[in-house]
């Protein structure tokens, strides 16, 4: 559908606050669609939004979360999970009355409730599984969202013209756009992402304990490249995600633990059987993966 037909073709300003990866990406991904109102952004350091700005990311930058949203007819809130709340309560005071509210963290339960007690049903959650492990508004790409998917998380108090316009902002951006309660979104993500990035967080822990971790560089294929990758991520942001994700975290953690000690047992007893068993039902089970999404997409294009 064109965009002058589209929900967004009434929405004449957007804000993006924490115009980094993903809130530059997705200002880029909106321009690429064919948005032609005003994008204003507001980077927590002033480098930051003039970089936004001399990268053609945003059409101005603010110098104030209050600046960038005076007018604005959609924010969205770019910052790391745990940065949401007092960024909401922030712009508040400036935020126009008929104004959607919505964001792009990765943990969306806590978001979501501090939302909606500062914006009642005018705050839509939503989380874009898309990205890479770089970070900052000079990795943004106006492609990073095609062929993947953006999560949004209503709830009972979700009005429906905000609902119909976060939808549309992602759609626009090229992404199929899911819904699942914020709790349902949390626990799933726990086991997609957040335990994913914990273990190469872990591997590469192990690994640079080694008294010959130096030596060991030289010895790395594309195993371990495909599965340390993500250790590259920002890591402050990825220990604010694990703590506003704990206790599904903590539970995707233990149940990990337990089949690490079976393999480590079936290790113990030389049970060969076992242990390819084991080994085909997890292929069995990546190769489900692989045919049903394109799950891949981030990992073969942005690895390097
Ligand atoms: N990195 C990724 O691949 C993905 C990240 N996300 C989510 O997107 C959000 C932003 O992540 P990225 O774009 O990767 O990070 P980024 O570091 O590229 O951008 C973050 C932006 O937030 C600002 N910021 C950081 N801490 C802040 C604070 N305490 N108060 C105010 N502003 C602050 C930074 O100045 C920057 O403008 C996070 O909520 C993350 O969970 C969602 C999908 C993918
Ligand atoms: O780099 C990768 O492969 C990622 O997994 C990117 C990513 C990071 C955080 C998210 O909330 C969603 C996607």
């Amino acid at each position: 559908m064109p965009l002058e037909e589209h929900v967004l073709a009434g929405v004449e300003r957007i804000a993006v606050l924490g115009v980094g990866l993903i809130g530059g990406s997705l200002a880029l991904a909106l321009r690429r669609a064919g948005y032609s109102g005003r994008i204003a952004g507001y980077s927590r350091r002033t480098a930051e939004s003039e970089r936004a700005l001399a990268l053609g990311v945003v059409d101005e930058a603010a110098a104030t979360p209050a600046e960038a949203v005076a007018g604005a007819d959609l924010v969205v809130l770019g910052v790391p999970p745990g940065a949401m709340p007092a960024l909401m309560a922030q712009i508040a005071p400036t935020c126009a009355g008929q104004a959607v509210v919505t964001d792009v963290g990765s943990v969306k339960a806590a978001v979501v409730a501090a939302g909606e007690a500062q914006f009642g049903g005018r705050f839509i959650g939503a989380h874009p599984i898309a990205g890479k492990e770089r970070h900052g508004v000079a990795a943004a790409e106006a492609g990073l969202f095609r062929h993947s998917r953006c999560v949004i998380t209503p709830t009972a108090t979700s009005d429906p013209r905000a609902l119909d316009l976060v939808r549309a902002l992602w759609a626009a951006a090229g992404c199929e756009v899911l819904e699942m309660p914020p709790a349902v979104h949390d626990e799933a993500l726990a086991v997609t992402s957040h335990l994913p990035h914990l273990l190469a967080f872990a591997l590469m822990e192990q690994f640079a304990a080694h008294p010959r971790s130096k030596e060991l560089s030289r010895l790395t294929g594309g195993g371990f490249r495909d599965f340390s990758r993500i250790a590259s991520s920002d890591p402050a942001l990825w220990a604010d995600i694990a703590l506003q994700n704990r206790e599904a975290l903590l539970q995707a953690v233990q149940i990990y633990q337990q089949t690490l000690e079976r393999f480590a047992e079936q290790l113990r007893q030389g049970d060969q059987a076992a242990l390819a068993a084991g080994f085909a039902r997890a292929k069995r089970a990546r190769d489900a993966v692989l045919a049903t999404h394109s799950c891949s997409k981030t990992g073969s294009k942005h690895d390097g």
